[in-house]
């Protein structure tokens, strides 16, 4: 079964956001994405709105009801009081929680599950309770430990954050050993009943040797290096590029 693509509108809101204009349109590009066969879109909203705004969300989500209603939409975020409302406004299919710090250039790691059980559970019971499916970003170091404890918050899914093996691009060996520990946190993950997402810095490149040791894989959120390539590719033909690395075409 192919992973399903999410494509992260993040990259066009931050180009958008230059100016004081409103291109490029991220409604537009998620409507070029959808068009192409992404299975949904995905938006990390942070709290200063350097690239998607708050006021983007709802409009994401009537494009995806009035033309899309097969797809998803998720939500990735740092769980505050005001992200908590802006998703319980939006209501997406699926909320992906990070633990980002406001500071932060980008996420760069995964929910320390010991330290924050009590409040993750308390968070992702609010979430399921209105209908939402709730990912908990997740670093692939190995640890089944911790997954077990993702498990105990009553989370659906956990997202392998896969910055580590992006970061390999240029280091076969040190990617062999970040597969090896993505895949035995994925293998441990579904063992406890977790679905297993991926996401960060993933390629045309580098995921078909992810999909083939994480063959269950969900889903993959890809925004970076997806916009990168349309620059070079335009930006429904790269949506076809990552769907075919991501096994759904041929
Ligand atoms: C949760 C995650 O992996 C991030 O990749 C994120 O969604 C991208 O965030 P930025 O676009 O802000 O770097
Ligand atoms: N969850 C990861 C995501 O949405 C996109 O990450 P990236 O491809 O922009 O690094």
């Amino acid at each position: 079964m192919p992973a399903k693509l999410s494509v992260n509108l993040n990259a066009i809101a931050m180009l958008r956001n230059r100016r004081d204009l409103p291109w490029p349109d991220v409604a537009r590009f998620g409507r070029i994405a959808l068009e192409a066969g992404a299975s949904g879109l995905t938006v990390h909203p942070r709290p200063d709105q350097r690239h998607i705004r708050f006021s983007d969300l709802p409009v994401l989500r009537a494009l995806i009801d009035d033309s899309f209603p097969q797809a998803e939409f998720n939500i990735e975020g740092y769980p505050s009081e005001d992200f908590l409302l802006l998703c319980e406004a939006t209501e997406p299919e699926q909320v992906t929680l990070v633990p980002d710090d406001p500071s932060q250039a980008t996420s760069d790691h995964g929910w320390d599950f010991t330290g924050h059980q009590s409040f993750l559970t308390e968070v992702v019971g609010r979430l399921k309770s209105k209908g939402m499916r709730v990912s908990l970003f997740a670093d692939g170091d190995g640890d089944v430990d911790a997954t077990r404890k993702a498990r105990a918050t009553g989370a659906d899914r956990i997202e392998l954050y896969t910055g580590p093996y992006g970061g390999c691009y240029d280091d076969p060996e040190k990617a062999a050993r970040e597969i090896d520990l993505l895949g035995r946190t994925a293998d441990a993950a579904l063992a406890v009943g977790l679905a297993v997402n991926a996401g960060h810095d993933l390629t045309v490149a580098n995921l078909p040797a992810l999909m083939q040791r994480i063959p269950a894989l969900a889903e993959v959120s890809i925004g970076h290096g997806l916009t990168a390539d349309a620059l070079e590719f335009g930006f429904a033909e790269t949506v076809r590029r990552f769907r075919r690395a991501c096994g759904q075409l041929a």
